[in-house]
């Protein structure tokens, strides 16, 4: 059986990489049978300028995509996961998640400089909430700048572009977006997690199909084959736990969940912070996955949720959630 499937995209160059990614990797996992093509979703996100805090978050960037899916104007549509809203979409699953890239967040800082030689005073760009306090909660002497933009004009924000030379010392984003463009050259440094957590889901993709694939035609066959097991379970448990705290990617929570060698010990840490950088919250859990593993990552995430309510995490980050 030859399928012809049309995979949607945003146009922004780490949109069309990510894109460009899964549609290789379908078409070599279709083994023939599916032939792919790549079609432009222009989306709200893109057009607004404006704090992502103003926008709402994220979700406007997935929101025309999904649109796009459910119209039947493309039959796959590639989001970074960490943008996807916690909540399910109606008539949408998730097909695929493809094996995840380092989650790591990077400074990209002028003349090669780590965030402990940033001299006082200095100047880092970020949108991110998550990021703004994790970098008070190390520098409180830095001044963290409100930005955003796609990848190029964050670092031209540093670098210097041709709109003029760079205002900023340095800005802070994603390890696995910088790789994923081939710039891994502007990182000076990539942060381990107790400096700063990343987002649930930093670093993964999302392959959302509509719901309802039969099971044997080639583009469910090739989702299957394109799926990661370990990943899928990790940002399962990361994203149930910001979803307990009623918390979206703008909220300052970092987690990140790892499968065991062993495919059935998953381990999920988390920390939740002060936008002010000045107090946060750290725990652990472990679980034993059973029969229904993604169940059971699920509810590790929210049990982690809990105990970090418990402890206080909706006070500390004004978050929704009530215990
Ligand atoms: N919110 C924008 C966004 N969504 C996904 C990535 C990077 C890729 C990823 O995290 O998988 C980025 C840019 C950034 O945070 O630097």
């Amino acid at each position: 059986m030859l399928q012809h499937v049309r995979v949607g995209t945003r146009a922004s160059a780490l949109a069309l990489t990510q894109t460009g990614h899964v549609v290789d990797a379908l078409a070599a996992l279709g083994d023939g049978d599916l032939t792919l093509e790549t079609v432009h979703v222009r989306t709200e996100g893109d057009r607004l300028t404006g704090s992502l805090q103003s926008l709402g978050g994220t979700g406007v960037f997935v929101a025309a995509l999904r649109d796009a899916l459910l119209d039947g104007r493309c039959d796959v549509a590639v989001h970074s996961l960490k943008d996807l809203p916690t909540g399910d979409a109606d008539g949408l699953t998730l097909g695929a998640v493809p094996p995840r890239e380092d989650p790591a967040d990077a400074l990209c800082a002028r003349d090669g400089l780590t965030l402990g030689l940033l001299p006082p005073g200095a100047l880092v760009g970020t949108g991110s909430p998550r990021r703004a306090a994790q970098l008070r909660a190390a520098r409180p002497d830095l001044v963290v700048v409100d930005i955003r933009g796609n990848v190029d004009t964050r670092l031209g924000r540093v670098a210097g572009s041709a709109s003029g030379p760079g205002d900023l010392d340095a800005v802070v984003l994603a390890r696995a977006g910088l790789a994923r463009l081939g710039r891994l050259d502007a990182v000076t440094e990539a942060f381990g997690p107790d400096v700063m957590a990343p987002a649930p889901g930093q670093g993964a993709l999302a392959v959302e199909v509509r719901a309802g694939l039969e099971p044997d035609e080639p583009l469910a066959q090739a989702l299957r084959l394109l799926d990661h097991r370990p990943t899928r379970l990790a940002v399962l448990a990361e994203r149930a736990l910001l979803g307990r705290l009623e918390a979206g990617c703008a909220a300052p929570i970092g987690a990140t969940g790892r499968l065991a060698h062993d495919g059935r010990t998953l381990f999920l840490d988390a920390v939740v912070v002060r936008p002010d950088g000045g107090a946060s919250l750290r725990r652990g859990l472990t679980a034993t996955l059973g029969g229904d593993s993604t169940t059971d990552a699920r509810a590790l995430g929210t049990r982690l949720a809990e105990t970090l309510l418990d402890a206080g995490a909706a006070d500390l980050a004004a978050l929704g959630a009530v215990r």
